[in-house]
């Protein structure tokens, strides 16, 4: 079966600094693959590479066996290949549901021109997208707090709205940026957890990058690793924690040693 992502030969390039070189893997459909190295690897790039949201200097990215390099980001994320949204898509001022509501809106006209709460337009997208919104935050334990304003909330549930909103885009393949990042032992298990049934229940796809190591040996089917802008070593958690290449790299950083 064609694998529903291939990362073929991607490269990066600003300037003289080669971020990502010349990287490949395939990703099947319903896996789980988190993608890890030190500080400044060239991982975000690499998302930024897979979701289109810079071009490749080099390389291309095929969804379901077709070229999505170099598309418009959005028509990337209509296709089902769907970047989390960093926080400052969060809108503070709007409610959990306001939020997810109007990331489905995103979907349907990719821009947020003219959508404001209580206008005729958005009252017609709450009736539209209301249920699917709180499907999604039922789905992620975050229904008893709907219509609580985004400014109040903490910093492990800010990260699980970010992933609703990212899920009102109809993901196939959902890109997650340091979804653990700032989360305490409960919240990384809760995220663990609801990552995993999105896998198991809805048939999402999941890449994730991820400096939590213990996190991302539990969740990981399999574990791509960049040092350098290069991969050094591919495998599942158990091949990827007893790898020499692997220790070395991260015991040649600042970063976080790997292991549990
Ligand atoms: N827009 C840009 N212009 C120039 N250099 C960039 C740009 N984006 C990233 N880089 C450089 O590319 C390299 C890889 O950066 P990247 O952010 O992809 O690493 P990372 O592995 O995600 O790091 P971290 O774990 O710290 O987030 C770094 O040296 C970074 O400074």
């Amino acid at each position: 079966m064609t694998p529903i992502l291939q990362i073929k030969g991607v490269s990066k390039r600003y300037g003289g600094l080669t971020a990502v070189n010349n990287v490949s893997f395939d990703v099947a459909k319903g896996e789980i693959i988190s993608v890890i190295g030190p500080n400044g690897a060239g991982k975000s790039t690499l998302f930024k590479l897979i979701s289109s949201f810079v071009g490749t200097s080099s390389g291309e990215v095929l969804f379901k066996g077709e070229r999505i390099s170099d598309l418009a980001p959005h028509v990337v994320a209509r296709r089902g290949v769907v970047r989390t949204f960093q926080e400052t898509t969060i809108f503070r001022s709007m409610t959990v549901r306001e939020n997810v509501i109007v990331a489905h809106h995103l979907r349907s006209k990719a821009t947020l021109a003219g959508f404001f709460f209580g206008t005729a337009a958005a009252r017609a997208d709450v009736q539209t997208f209301g249920a699917s919104a709180d499907d999604i935050l039922g789905f992620l334990g975050l229904g008893d707090i709907r219509d609580e304003l985004a400014s109040n909330l903490p910093q492990g549930h800010l990260r699980a709205l970010g992933m609703a909103i990212g899920l009102a885009t109809g993901p196939e393949v959902l890109l997650l940026d340091e979804p653990f990042a700032g989360m305490n032992h409960d919240e990384t298990m809760r995220m663990v957890s609801n990552v995993r049934r999105l896998r198991d229940e809805r048939g999402v796809t999941v890449l994730l990058v991820e400096h939590d190591m213990p996190a991302v040996m539990k969740i990981s089917d399999r574990i791509v690793v960049i040092n350098f802008g290069q991969k050094i070593a591919e495998g599942t958690p158990a091949e990827i924690q007893n790898n020499e290449q692997v220790i070395e790299a991260y015991l040649g950083s600042e970063d976080d040693a790997i292991g549990m």
